[in-house]
């Protein structure tokens, strides 16, 4: 039997949980928006966009659209000390997402099994943050922003439904939480109406960092200034954040060797797969009911067009992440043999712009599985088809739940058991959390 809830809820600071499942403002301490400005209407967030950095609406005048901004280089702050600092609620929004009153933008949401597909979620996600940022740097008298404002990393989303329902109104609310010299965390929440409420589906940090008009060299933004305690508690956990992120990549496999408790997972795994009836290190006997790793991999290959690209004219981060969610759902559905559902996505880090026309190969692979949980990680790069090198654009790391226990699954070589420890910490992070 599946929890019917994988909530964050006991988790979350009290004043949070208050907000959120009040149904009104989902940001401590913001204005809800019924005192002021409508919510946006969810069609409405890129349209903002494209008009806040000018980009075209036609791929033949990108060229154009792009040289125009050059010009916007001369608005750029030579020092951060020079923008007037904002506070969070400057950058409170609340975008509609009107599935249940209007029935006619369904049909891009729904998935085979009536309900919402998480991949187009991402991709609001996604733009929503980017509006959220334009948000706080917005200066009044300019017309056109010169910030290039991308993800640079999807921090974690958790989700406390396992089911988000197609025909139910959505509401996304967020704010800028933290802010460094050039980067921004956002804090996204999502809430669905029942029954005249709204109650949480889900809450997001993403980091995002302003860039040039021509996105080539970090860009100041504008300073935070906590308001109340609580406001300052978000921001010293946005500041926490920041180090942590620090410490989890200086601790990477890919740095330094695994502990010792970490160690010793591997040679006992080891142990375990090695064929009892000859004396060698290189017979090796898969356990029953396990799976080997190597046998726990799906591909997918995506040819960049124009029509997924961002206002940069680079690859829509939002796109990328439904591309990777869906491989990775697809690899857990295969491996798990029944209906996977997310509770969580965690660490997404955007390394390389994605040109337009790039050849995209996604590889998901299942990494670490602890009865009905799946860890994913897919990993994608461009390959360049004149020069035959291959770039790592992303790294995404996916947990699901499926509805049956699944397989154990089996390192065979060293390679692999380093990415069978990489998914056990994102694993343990991630319930750490929830
Ligand atoms: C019909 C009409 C059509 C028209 C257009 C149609 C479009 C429609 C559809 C789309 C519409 C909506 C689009 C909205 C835009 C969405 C955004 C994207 O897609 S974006 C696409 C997807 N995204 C991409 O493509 C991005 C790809 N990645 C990159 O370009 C780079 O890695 C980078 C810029 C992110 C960082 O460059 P790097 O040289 O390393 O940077 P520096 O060392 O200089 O540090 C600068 C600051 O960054 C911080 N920081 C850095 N990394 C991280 C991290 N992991 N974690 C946290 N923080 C990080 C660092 O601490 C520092 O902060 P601070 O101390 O100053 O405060």
């Amino acid at each position: 039997m599946l929890p019917t809830r994988l909530c964050i809820m006991r988790k979350l600071p009290s004043v949070l949980a208050r907000t959120l499942t009040s149904g009104t403002s989902a940001s401590p301490g913001l204005p809800d928006m019924s005192e002021g400005q409508s919510p946006i209407h969810v069609n409405n967030v890129r349209s903002k966009l494209r008009d806040i950095v000018g980009a075209s609406t036609n791929w033949r005048d990108h060229v154009q659209a792009m040289q125009e901004r050059k010009a916007l280089h001369t608005l750029l702050a030579k020092r951060q000390e020079d923008l007037p600092p904002r506070r969070m609620k400057d950058s409170y929004l609340e975008v509609i997402l009107p599935l249940g009153s209007q029935p006619e933008i369904r049909e891009k949401y729904l998935n085979v099994h009536n309900s919402v597909r998480f991949g187009r979620i991402l991709e609001d996600l996604d733009s929503l943050g980017v509006l959220i940022c334009y948000t706080h740097t917005k200066q009044e008298r300019q017309q056109r922003s010169p910030l290039s404002i991308v993800t640079a990393l999807v921090d974690k989303i958790n989700l406390c439904q396992k089911i988000i329902r197609p025909d139910c109104d959505i509401k996304f609310t967020g704010n800028v939480s933290w802010v460094g010299k050039t980067s921004m965390e956002v804090r996204m929440h999502m809430l669905q109406q029942h029954d005249g409420d709204y109650s949480p589906v889900l809450d997001a940090t993403f980091v995002m960092v302003a860039r040039d008009p021509e996105n080539k060299r970090p860009a100041f933004v504008n300073p935070l200034i906590p308001e109340s305690p609580e406001e300052e508690e978000i921001f010293k956990q946005g500041e926490l954040n920041k180090l942590k992120r620090i410490e989890f990549s200086t601790a990477s496999l890919l740095k330094m060797a695994p502990t010792a408790e970490e160690r010793n997972i591997v040679h006992d795994m080891f142990l375990n797969t090695l064929d009892t009836r000859t004396v060698s290190f290189r017979s090796r006997k898969l356990p029953p009911n396990s799976v080997w790793m190597e046998d726990a991999k799906l591909k997918g290959l995506q040819i960049c067009h124009p029509e997924e690209r961002n206002i940069f004219n680079r690859i829509f981060g939002g796109f990328l992440m439904r591309k990777a969610f869906e491989l990775g759902w697809a690899t857990a559905c295969s491996y798990g043999g029944s209906r996977p559902f997310i509770v969580s996505v965690d660490d997404i880090m955007f390394q390389k712009p994605v040109e337009v026309g790039s050849l995209l190969l996604l590889s998901g692979q299942v990494c670490y599985t602890e009865k009905n949980y799946i860890q994913i990680r897919v990993h994608s790069e461009v390959y360049n088809a004149n020069t035959k090198e291959h770039h790592t654009t992303n790294i995404f790391h996916f947990t699901f739940i499926s509805e049956n226990e699944v397989p154990q699954v089996v390192p065979k070589t060293y390679g692999e058991s380093m990415l069978y420890l990489d998914g056990k910490r994102h694993f343990t992070a991630v319930m750490k959390e929830i």
